[in-house]
Parts: structure tokens; sequence; C-alpha cells
């Protein structure tokens, strides 16, 4: 166990405006500290990019204000490098038993979505054994609030993974034609990636005719067959911002049936994505796409929601879907992405990344969307 200052001498206490917004959103909810434990969320606000093994004790209670990262041996060089806060080295439950002292008497959130209950009952164990126990709380999004407005940073990381999105489709959409296996253009896309410093945001679907089916197809050992539309959703990451977009594309003359599908999500995505501005309500988004799909007899195949926000998570909010309660703000990355899928057929999913601007949007990806 030990513990390690960060040699950039940045402050170990909570005093940039990401620190304020963050201590704001705990006083709303009622807490003098949060255990943070979502890795996302540790980067976030640590700017520790191994936040798989890392929790982030935050306290923002009166004077007592500041932050530790909580990590192993493994990460010792690698916190001192990169986490604004210091670091305590050790492993559970050698960290709970330093973190304990902190903690007395403190209303202590810890985030429910990302903690096991074995984890939870460890917390228990060791914060409210004692004299002066603290009481946990049982919080939800508190971090994720702060992360759905992105800086200009942010969104230059995002920009910038896009960028190399596109130019592999560019690079491989040449060659995705029949006697291609889906798991080749998969390859091939990951590699131009990796060639260019970007990791792929998360397994990349390839599903070409009668799999196109399935909305998350990830690339199989398919054979890619003439007349035949092929999905291909796929990102890069940049320094642990990602990037989202589908196309699909045709190989040879696909059938009438097939273009019928591809018109009607292609209208329903160029809607959708008009519609993007600040104040637009989610859940209308997702209906005004959604209703173009029942208008051309589709509506039971778009099996999805509309999209979702994309940042250091491919998935995080605002959730562009029915049940949503989000509206839009500028600085907001979100995709519009609907999709139809027909088993036994085949499907069409056509996907953007898009910037909410001050005055509407920007679409930040550029590959071009075919006209069947
Ligand atoms: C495993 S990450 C997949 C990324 C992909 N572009 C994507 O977002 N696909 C959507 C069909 C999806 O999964 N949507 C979610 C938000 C949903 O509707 O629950």
């Amino acid at each position: 166990m030990s513990t390690n200052q960060s040699p950039s001498g940045r402050p170990e206490t909570l005093s940039g405006n990401r620190d304020e917004q963050l201590r704001q959103a705990m006083s709303r909810t009622g807490l003098d500290a949060l255990w943070v434990s979502r890795p996302e969320n540790v980067r976030y606000l640590s700017g520790f990019t191994s936040g798989d093994d890392a929790k982030l004790l935050v306290v923002a209670a009166g004077d007592q204000t500041g932050a530790t990262l909580y990590t192993d041996a493994r990460y010792t060089v690698q916190a001192g490098e990169e986490s604004r806060f210091p670091a305590f080295i050790a492993r559970s439950p050698a960290t709970l038993e330093h973190a304990a002292s902190s903690v007395q008497g403190l209303r202590v959130g810890f985030e429910a979505d990302h903690l096991t209950v074995s984890e939870l009952e460890t917390l228990r164990a060791h914060w409210q054994a004692g004299g002066t126990p603290a009481t946990l709380v049982s919080t939800q999004g508190v971090v994720e609030g702060l992360r759905l407005v992105k800086t200009e940073e942010e969104v230059a990381q995002i920009r910038a993974a896009q960028t190399i999105a596109d130019a592999a489709f560019a690079a491989v959409r040449p060659g995705i034609m029949a006697g291609v296996r889906e798991d080749s253009v998969a390859g091939q896309l990951e590699a131009f990636m990796r060639e260019r410093g970007a990791g792929s945001a998360f397994d990349i679907t390839v599903a070409s005719g009668p799999r196109g089916a399935m909305p998350h197809g990830t690339a199989s050992a398919r054979v890619i067959g003439n007349d035949e539309l092929v999905t291909i959703d796929f990102g890069a990451k940049v320094n642990g911002y990602h990037s989202d977009m589908t196309r699909t594309v045709a190989v040879g003359n696909p059938s009438e049936e097939l273009r019928r599908l591809y018109r009607a999500v292609l209208e329903a995505e160029e809607a959708a994505v008009q519609a993007i501005r600040p104040g637009a309500k989610c859940s209308d988004l997702d209906k005004l796409a959604r209703d173009i799909l029942v208008s051309h007899g589709l509506g039971e195949y778009f099996a999805h929601s509309l999209g979702h926000g994309v940042g250091l998570a491919i998935h995080e909010g605002p959730g562009l879907r029915g049940t949503s309660k989000d509206v839009l703000e500028a600085g907001m990355v979100v995709t519009a992405e609907p999709g139809v899928y027909l088993p036994g057929v085949g499907g069409v999913r056509i996907e953007d990344l898009i910037l909410v601007t001050p005055t509407g949007h920007e679409v930040l990806s550029s590959s071009p969307k075919e006209h069947l």
C-alpha cells in the first residue's frame, strides 16, 4: 500500500469547473461523498485511463473537499502520470479500510448501476461497522448527468474518431463485394483504424443478406452474396472517446423489396437528423422516425430506439427513445439510427453521428449514403 502524489502538481482538491459541477450535482442529491465505480466516470473525473481497475472517492462536505483514486500496483506509474488526484495504491479490502476514515458519518453515494451486490455488502462491512458509520445512498446518473454536454475538447476527440472511421469506410467500401467474407470486411476496417492510432469502438457489425435481420450481427465467416444488402456498423475510439456510424450498402442488384426497405429507412433517418436541435424532445425524435416507418408498414420491424448519446461510452445519455425524458442541448453528441429487420429477408440500418449546436446540428459522419 502506498500513496502516490501526482508529479504533475495538479491539485488534489476539487477546484476546476468539472469539480464544481460535480459538487453541485452531489449537493442536489444530498451527498457528502461519492464512491465512483463506473469506469467511464472514474476516467472522466480523474483522467486515469484504466477505470476498469480503479475507484474514486470524492468528498465534498463543508471544508472537507478532495478526491482519492484507488487502484493497484500495476498502475502506480500510470496513476502518477494521469490522475488529477492522488492515488492510494492497494487492492480491496485495504482500499476500503483506507477510505473508511474519510467517510465516517458522511452520506456516501454509490453508483447503483455499477456496483455488484457483493461489492455493496463489502462497502457496508467496512464503512458501517464502526462507531461513526457512513450512510450509504443509492444513486443513479450523478456523473453521467455531467457527461451529457461535451466540452470542446471532448467534441474534438469524437470528431477525430469519426474522421478516422469515415476514412476507413472510404478505403474499405470498394472491396465490399460478392465473395468476400464479412469478417474480412471487419478486419480491414479495424486494421485501418489501428494504423491511424484508433481502436475499434465495439465489435463491428457486418451483416449481409438474411443476417441483416440481426441489428447487432457481429461480422461472421459468411461470404457476401450477389444482390444482397450489407449493414456495416462500426466506430473508432480515440483517447477513450467513441464514434458510431452505420451504412447499408448494396452488392449487385438487390430486389425491389430490399430497396423499398432501404428507401423507407433513409427517409426516416434524414427526417430525424433534420429535426435535431436544442430543445428537441428525444421522445419526439424517436416518434418522428418511427411514424415514418409505420407509414411504410414497417413500424413493427424497427426493433430498437432511434439513438443515443456517444462519448466515453458508446451508449450514454441522452436516450433517443420513446420513454426518454431527455431534451437536447447544444454540446450533446447523439446518433440517429433507425433500422428495420425482417427475419429470413434481411435488414437495413442507417446511422449518423450528430453534434447538437446552438442553432441546430452538425452531422459529424461524412461517409456517403447510397440511394437505391
Ligand atoms: C454494442 S454497441 C452498438 C452500437 C450500435 N451503433 C448501436 O447503437 N446499435 C443500436 C441498435 C442500439 O444498440 N441501440 C440501443 C441504444 C437500444 O436501442 O437499446
